[in-house]
């Protein structure tokens, strides 16, 4: 039995005349302990995708089973860190964070609860603005303490929504290496939905596509043959990683254009940086 199942999944918006499909024929299987990316194109359903697993949505039809029983409902078990951090904005970081701490550990001491807090806020990098209220931060440090309140819940399945969008480089780097050391150290399962291919390819252990829109299907998926850890720094050098993001990147291009030539509708894809795309 797969740890997060979907059977047969499809998800339309709107009634009649007006509906979309925007998600068709979904099947996708997540074992435990397996770190998964979706890597998938602007608007072709990702968040539908995460909202349908996390519970927020329910399929049109078909099946999201988790631990063999249908997804009903949020539950703490599945934890989402959203690319738009919906934090309370009358409480501080540390408020924000203790919040929803107390609603995952709601018999633990108060003592033990803050230091928790304390812990997760010192991983982020966000001590110094430990009081500050969430107009004083930048989206950055925003974004911050949404994977710091997500991840201190201590969640089995870590679902994210493109969280390290808005991040700069360097602490986006380090939040990819603290998602990783948590699910490993706590032998946790994950699910990153990325528009970039090399994030994919450096956290995850098979990236998926996710096809344009509308009717988006689930495309064949491609694993990364690369020993963990991985060091970013020899990913560059290393042949799999150049072989695999390279067949990752021509599978995109191509439906890319596929679906373009089909539609003349215009369809951003995602992230790539030219500078390491070489055979
Ligand atoms: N509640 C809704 N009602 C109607 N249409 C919706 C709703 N939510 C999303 N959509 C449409 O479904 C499609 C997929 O949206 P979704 O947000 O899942 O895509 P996405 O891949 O996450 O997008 P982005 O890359 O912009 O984050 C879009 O065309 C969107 O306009």
């Amino acid at each position: 039995m797969a740890y997060l199942e979907l059977k047969n999944v499809n998800k339309t918006y709107g009634r009649g005349k007006e509906s979309t499909q925007v998600l068709s024929d979904i099947n996708l299987e997540i074992e435990e302990g397996e770190f998964v990316a979706i890597v998938g194109f602007t608007g072709s359903g990702k968040t539908t995708l995460v909202n349908l697993i996390n519970g927020l949505l329910e399929p049109s039809s078909g099946e999201v089973l988790f631990k063999g029983k249908p997804v009903n409902g949020t539950s703490h078990e599945r934890g989402v860190i959203f690319q738009n951090y919906s934090l309370l904005p009358w409480l501080s970081v540390g408020q924000n964070v203790y919040m929803a701490v107390k609603e995952a550990f709601p018999k633990e001491k108060k003592q033990v609860l803050h230091e928790r807090v304390k812990e997760y806020v010192d991983m982020v990098g966000l001590t110094p603005a430990y009081h500050k209220r969430p107009k004083e931060l930048s989206g950055g440090m925003r974004q911050r303490v949404a994977v710091a309140r997500a991840l201190a819940m201590n969640p089995e399945m870590i679902i994210m929504d493109e969280p390290l969008g808005a991040l700069d480089a360097l602490t986006r780097g380090n939040l990819q290496d603290e998602i990783l050391n948590i699910w490993s150290k706590h032998k946790r399962t994950a699910l990153l939905i990325t528009n970039d291919v090399d994030e994919g390819i450096y956290m995850a252990d098979r990236i998926i596509p996710l096809k344009p829109g509308p009717n988006a299907t689930l495309g064949p998926e491609f694993r990364i043959d690369i020993a963990r850890p991985r060091d970013k720094t020899d990913l560059n050098d290393n042949p799999n990683f150049k072989k695999t993001r390279n067949a990752i990147i021509e599978y995109l291009m191509d439906i890319g254009e596929q679906r373009k030539s089909v539609s003349q509708k215009e369809y951003s894809l995602p992230d790539i940086s030219p500078k390491s795309f070489v055979a």
